[in-house]
């Protein structure tokens, strides 16, 4: 799906909304932890929350599932008032990390679990979980149980139980954090995958940055109950509008310094931060001006290294080079960087234009 022009769709009302929060607030007790949010997730559109632990990601997602109660606000399914509405009333399905599937079930069983206790026929459940199978080639493993399956198996099994629902949307919460990396990396892409076949909306919860840069057409940052920014991951990456997105999107994370820790990068009017990514910084022999320090410590990670250097008072930065840095802790090095790479943030941390130089 085009990102951008998703984008365009802006706070607008998109009438092909599969789902649509609005206003949508959350109290526990007198702690208010969702402080008014808006959002339109379009048909088709992959959505990924991301934020710091605690900024009210899972709270946001359940409260779209009916799994808690809206404390103001509305939430719209398919543009119908689903606020009251009960989970299984709101045509979503929710993927959760644990995969609660039926121990003494066949594959086949858990899958069409649903479906059956929604009273449908025989011969449709078969078609369908053999319809989910085959999406998740799954249909060698119909007759085994849940303990005979590997751990990516088995997290199949429990998205194949929702899809043969025919959700309007999938909730995901955080379904790959129980998954070891190399499994993460193939389930990443078996999700991904999905959403091309299935083409249905996906709401997706996760702390991971691969997952969230990857999968989302969209990206919602949520910053203590509010969104802090939504767009595509480019968007995101390229124009973030405060530090506290610029810092959260990026991994390594974005360097940061106060605009008059160096005085000769002549700071835009109005900037107090700066920053630069990783990989926008080229090491140089020490030389008059930038940002100058002595390597720290030398990260190799083999495709690339990260090189972290203590810059005095604009403290430790860290540059992404490619290859081995050919460096030694303690030698002096140069950071450079092109103009159009730096970043800069008012006192607020409001994101502020960076005029080339004149
Ligand atoms: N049932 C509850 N009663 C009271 N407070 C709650 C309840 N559930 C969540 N909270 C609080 O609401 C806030 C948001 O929690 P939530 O689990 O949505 O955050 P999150 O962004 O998903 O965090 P994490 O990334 O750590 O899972 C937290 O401060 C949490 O302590």
């Amino acid at each position: 799906m085009d990102g951008s022009r998703l984008a365009d769709l802006g706070g607008e009302r998109a009438m092909s909304a599969q789902v649509e929060l609005v206003g949508v607030e959350k109290w526990f007790g007198d702690a208010q932890v969702i402080k008014g949010v808006d959002l339109a997730v379009a048909a088709g559109e992959f959505v990924v929350f991301v934020g710091p632990s605690g900024c009210g990601k899972s709270t946001l997602l359940r409260m779209i599932a009916g799994l808690e109660e809206t404390s103001r606000g509305q939430i719209l399914v398919e543009g119908r008032d689903a606020t009251a509405e009960p989970p299984s009333k709101r045509g979503l399905a929710m993927v959760f990390q644990s995969y609660a599937l039926y121990p003494h079930l066949s594959v086949r069983e858990n899958v069409g679990f649903p479906l059956k206790a929604a009273g449908m026929s025989k011969d449709e459940i078969s078609a369908r979980v053999d319809e989910a199978a085959r999406a998740l080639r799954l249909t060698d493993y119909l007759d085994r149980r849940p303990k005979d399956l590997s751990g990516g198996q088995r997290q199949r099994v429990a998205i194949g139980r929702s899809i043969v629902r025919e959700p309007v949307a999938f909730l995901f919460d955080e379904p790959l954090s129980n998954l070891d990396a190399a499994l993460r990396v193939e389930m990443r892409y078996e999700i991904a995958k999905l959403h091309q076949q299935l083409g249905t909306a996906m709401i997706y919860v996760t702390h991971d940055q691969i997952e969230a840069m990857t999968l989302a057409d969209r990206i919602v940052v949520l910053e203590a109950g509010r969104i802090a920014q939504v767009g595509t991951p480019r968007e995101l990456y390229l124009r973030p509008r405060s530090l506290f997105v610029a810092q959260f999107i990026g991994s390594p994370k974005m360097n940061v310094f106060t605009a008059d820790a160096v005085p000769d990068l002549d700071a835009p009017p109005g900037a107090a931060t700066l920053g630069v990514r990783p990989e926008d910084l080229r090491i140089a022999p020490q030389g008059d001006g930038g940002l100058s320090g002595s390597v720290d410590v030398l990260e190799y990670l083999g495709a690339d290294t990260f090189v972290i250097v203590d810059c005095g008072p604009a403290g430790r930065i860290t540059a992404r080079v490619p290859g081995e840095a050919g460096l030694a802790p303690g030698e002096a090095v140069a950071l450079e960087f092109d103009r159009s790479a730096l970043h800069a943030f008012d006192e607020k941390g409001v994101a502020v234009d960076v005029p080339a130089r004149s």
